[in-house]
């Protein structure tokens, strides 16, 4: 039983709240089993099967609907054979919720509630969603060979505009190295600036970075606007890479020429830590803008936040969020280790 149809896709149906739980059904090219709400994994017949496994999530913040929509388009093609599948693939839709109601979150914002953050507000629906999204990206790569490559892609847009419009965020992977075919790969999809982090984080690329051993990235990849008012031609690259990567057609050289790479990493993070927060940064100050040696940042009631040096620049500045929270990132440019 396929319970998908071109008027009844998996991002209607997910809206809708119509998940069947446990359906499973086949087409001439894949299995395919809905595991619940906004969780469906893919498996090519085994002949064409190759050795990747992919998480691709999108809408763990639910006013970014971009990617949804190319996510939701690319599910179709594969359902519908227009699009072949040669690795085994789980796709998230995230905060369902904040999706129907066209908001970054409902009560927590979800990206702050991974890898065991979640038991600090537990009141909060975001809270068991992502024990959900956890206990599915490990049950997904726990029968992962060893030896196959894991993959998660956590689509995003970002509130602000971006001096360098599309980005990929790097957790921060302790002493592993960082993967320069995953570097490749995202110059290929037009994702051509990258922001190494310095830290753990809450985030739920960092959860299957740590827990899942997987090559794993935020993508932010453009602007944040609502369902039906984004130009997806803007989206075309990574539109593209992810259809060559699921159809196997995507060939990365051993040790490539990532030099076209734009790289950052996180130097610091800006935290709200009172009501009394205020953030000297205009409403309209891009993403990656460049902060003048000895300006004022942002203030708090203990802390002010200097730039030095005149290399820094910043990064999702937003004093709306909560208290506690991280309301930037100061950033600067890095080299690859
Ligand atoms: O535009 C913004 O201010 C936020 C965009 C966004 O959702 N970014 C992610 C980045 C996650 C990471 O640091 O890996 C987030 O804030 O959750
Ligand atoms: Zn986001």
């Amino acid at each position: 039983m396929n319970p998908f149809a071109p008027a009844r896709d998996f991002l209607d149906l997910t809206l809708q709240g119509l998940s069947p739980a446990h359906a499973q059904w086949q087409t001439p090219a894949l299995q395919a089993h809905w595991l619940g709400h906004g969780l469906l994994e893919l498996t090519p017949h085994a002949a064409n099967l190759q050795q990747e496994h992919i998480l691709l999530s999108t809408g763990v913040h639910g006013n970014e609907t971009a990617p949804i929509e190319i996510l939701n388009s690319i599910v179709g093609d594969l359902l519908s054979g227009a699009l072949p599948l040669a690795c085994r693939i789980l796709v998230v839709l995230g905060n369902i919720p904040a999706m129907q109601s066209g908001k970054r979150f409902v009560d927590y914002d979800m990206n702050r509630l991974f890898d065991g953050a979640h038991a600090k507000q537990p009141e909060a629906q975001e809270a068991r969603r992502a024990v959900e999204l956890e206990q599915a990206a490990s049950a997904f790569f726990a029968v992962t060979p060893a030896t196959t490559p894991r993959r998660h892609y956590d689509l995003h847009t970002a509130i602000r505009g971006s001096v360098f419009e599309r980005f990929a965020i790097y957790p921060f992977i302790h002493d592993r190295a960082h993967n320069r075919e995953q570097l490749a790969w995202l110059l290929g999809a037009d994702v051509d600036t990258v922001l190494l982090h310095s830290k753990p984080a809450a985030t739920y690329s960092y959860y299957t970075s740590e827990r899942c051993g997987a090559d794993a990235f935020t993508l932010e990849l453009g602007k944040a606007r609502p369902f039906g008012q984004n130009d997806l031609s803007r989206f075309a690259g990574i539109d593209r890479a992810l259809r060559e990567l699921l159809a196997g057609q995507c060939a990365v050289a051993a040790n490539p020429d990532i030099s076209a790479v734009r790289l950052f990493k996180a130097k610091y993070d800006i935290v709200k830590h009172s009501g009394d927060f205020v953030l000297h940064l205009a409403d309209d100050v891009e993403n990656f803008t460049a902060l003048p040696h000895g300006m004022t940042i942002a203030e708090d009631v203990e802390v002010r936040y200097v730039a030095d040096g005149g290399e820094e620049r910043i990064l999702f500045p937003n004093p709306k969020v909560g208290i506690g929270l991280r309301a930037g990132i100061v950033i600067e440019p890095a080299t690859l280790d």
